[in-house]
């Protein structure tokens, strides 16, 4: 990070202001983004996500950049807080590795910062089904560039 790193009650702060208030984007709604917990101290992130019949591929499987979106909106969520909401991270790359398909219904991303760098944030993210099934995991870079909250 470019300034003094966050402490951690910086980041515990910032974490319940962001889960009482944060708005939730609409292309997080679209996939049915709903936080379960974020741990600051350990760096970790779990969100659920709903599948539905309005993300299918032709083989009537979750296309695979909806699962891609679920792990980038656990991972990007993560990273925001763990910047105390001083950033908000800009995606350079992600590599997903498909494990089993995907069926509509409830999922569970789990995602952890690998490193937080004075520029760059990496970090790594699996999705499961509802069966605790892993169905896809990737790996994200993002740069972190200066974040203000939209003023109301
Ligand atoms: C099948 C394979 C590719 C190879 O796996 P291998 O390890 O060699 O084989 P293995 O036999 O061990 O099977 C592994 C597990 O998979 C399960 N399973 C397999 N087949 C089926 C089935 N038909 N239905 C249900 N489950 C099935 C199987 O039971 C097992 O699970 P288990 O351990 O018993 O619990 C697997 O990695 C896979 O499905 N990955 C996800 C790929 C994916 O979803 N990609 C993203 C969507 S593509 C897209 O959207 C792009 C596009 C856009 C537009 C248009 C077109 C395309």
């Amino acid at each position: 990070m470019v300034t003094k790193p966050p402490t951690l009650e910086e980041l515990t702060a910032y974490r319940d202001r962001f889960m009482a208030g944060f708005p939730t984007p609409t292309s997080a709604q679209f996939l049915g983004f709903d936080v379960v917990e974020i741990d600051v101290e350990a760096g970790t992130a779990t969100i659920d996500f709903l599948a539905t019949d309005r993300m299918l591929n032709p083989a009537q499987k979750v296309q695979g950049g909806i699962l891609t979106a679920m792990m980038d909106d656990t991972m990007g969520p993560l990273m925001h807080i763990m910047s105390a909401g001083r950033m908000m991270p800009s995606t350079t790359d992600i590599h997903t590795q498909f494990h089993r398909p995907g069926l509509p219904g409830p999922m569970r991303c789990t995602a952890r910062i690998t490193r937080m760098g004075a520029t760059l944030c990496t970090s790594s993210a699996e999705l499961f089904n509802d069966k605790g099934k892993l169905l896809a995991s990737a790996i994200q870079t993002a740069m972190m560039l200066p974040f203000s909250p939209p003023q109301k």
